[in-house]
């Protein structure tokens, strides 16, 4: 059992709450707003019954160019939450301490990106998660720890999993939905087919291995960066410019495991059919059997022969899971992929769908219409596979249960 926030004295409580603002960004600065605005119902609830809220978070991975602070977030939260939101530019110093024992009830603030901080960014069991300097520095300022980051419920890191060793841990309200729609994914309509595309390699890989062993996929339909990989390891030669990105962005050990895969379960895996480059300004589609493109030209989308082989198999499915999109959708020239396939994927009678960009992409194209839009995308994903989530765990055996999964 996990407690909730109805199970929580929120008045003049000094609260963490951790929550997943993990956005698009533009020039340093927040681009979308849809994962803010999923948490203003757990924080207005805890501003409103006289909660003090310390906000935790991460944003980016280190080293990427969406590795910023949580300033402009906290902006968008003021504004997003109609009152002032406090910028705090450190997480676990005393300056941060300073700044959480100074709030009233009712007000909030913003600590800085989590994993500015290395041990952020390495995965622990929950008791030495407890021993890191975040968790050590910050948890004597806090009475509760509520955990509202169901998108990052997979990582086993220090600020999800450390602080319900040590303090008495609670499910925000987006967590709590989330678990409630997401927990039963054995009742779901048959066929099911699980649609990964996006640009997180390992992971959907290790999703795609877990669904088909246990026999909940019934297909798995591959696009985006991930189909490219599968590509690949299907002996289609997709050219210098994919092959250069995929090795720069570390995903070229990801080929053999995509062979395994395939060798295992290729009858259940479908790969793109076609991809679309941009050759003369324009877009360009080549079916798999004309490849390589010109030596400058990368698979940014999938194209209509995919599409259409895709929609088929869309046709007859009783539940779709979707994670990821299926090209750059943020260029104009490759958003038609991502677009034409969710859109198949809205008319299957269970339709689920998650991720960050995957929501900007929703937001983007206006695509409308799917059973659940979850928060998250791999942690949905690790879900839908049926597995538990470290940060679940964490809770359900957090310091108030006794440390015992009750
Ligand atoms: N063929 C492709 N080449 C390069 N990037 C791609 C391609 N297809 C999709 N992407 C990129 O993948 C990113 C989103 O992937 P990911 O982070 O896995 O999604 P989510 O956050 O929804 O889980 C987008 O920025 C998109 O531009
Ligand atoms: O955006 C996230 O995951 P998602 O892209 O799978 O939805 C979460 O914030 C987790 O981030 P991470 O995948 O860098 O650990």
């Amino acid at each position: 059992m996990i407690d909730t926030l109805d199970d929580l004295d929120v008045e003049g409580t000094t609260i963490g709450v951790r929550v997943d603002v993990n956005s698009p960004i533009d020039d340093g600065s927040l681009a979308d707003d849809a994962r803010l605005r999923a948490h203003v119902d757990t924080l207005s609830e805890l501003l409103e019954r006289g909660g003090r809220v310390a906000v935790l978070a991460h944003q980016g991975r280190p080293g990427g160019d969406e590795f910023v602070s949580l300033e402009s977030h906290a902006d968008r939260l003021a504004e997003l939450l109609d009152r002032p939101v406090d910028y705090v530019d450190a997480t676990f110093t005393e300056a941060a301490r300073e700044a959480v024992r100074s709030l009233e009830n009712g007000e909030c603030l913003v600590l800085e990106n989590t994993r500015f901080y290395s041990e952020e960014y390495m995965e622990f069991d929950p008791e030495r998660a407890a021993r890191t300097h975040l968790v050590e520095g910050l948890a004597p300022v806090l009475d509760a720890y509520v955990n509202d980051a169901f998108a990052a419920a997979h990582r086993s890191q220090p600020s999800l999993v450390g602080f319900p060793t040590v303090l008495p841990g609670y499910a925000g309200r987006v967590m709590e939905a989330e678990l409630d729609v997401l927990g039963s994914i054995e009742e779901t309509p048959e066929p099911r087919v699980y649609v990964i595309g996006g640009a997180k390699v390992s992971d959907s890989i290790d999703v795609a291995w877990s669904v088909l062993e246990k026999g909940l996929a019934d297909h798995v339909l591959t696009a985006g960066v991930v189909g490219n990989v599968f590509l690949i390891a299907d002996g289609v030669d997709l050219g210098d410019a994919s092959s250069d990105f995929i090795y720069d962005q570390g995903y070229w050990d990801e080929i053999d495991r995509a062979t395994d895969l395939l060798d295992a379960y290729g009858d259940r895996i479908a790969l793109p059919r076609d991809v679309a480059v941009e050759r003369d300004g324009s877009r360009k589609e080549i079916g798999v059997n004309a490849l390589p493109p010109q030596e400058t030209e990368a698979a940014m989308d999938v194209g209509d022969s995919t599409l259409t082989y895709y929609q088929r198999i869309l046709s007859d499915a009783g539940t779709v899971i979707l994670n990821g999109p299926a090209g750059v959708f943020e260029d104009d020239l490759f958003e038609r992929g991502t677009r034409e396939l969710y859109e198949a994927a809205t008319a299957v009678p269970t339709s689920i769908v998650g991720g960050g960009d995957t929501a900007a992409a929703l937001r983007r194209l206006g695509v409308e219409g799917f059973t659940h839009v979850s928060t998250g995308g791999g942690a949905a994903l690790r879900m839908l596979t049926a597995e538990s989530l470290p940060a679940v765990t964490a809770l359900e055996t957090d310091t108030e249960n006794g440390g015992t999964d009750d």
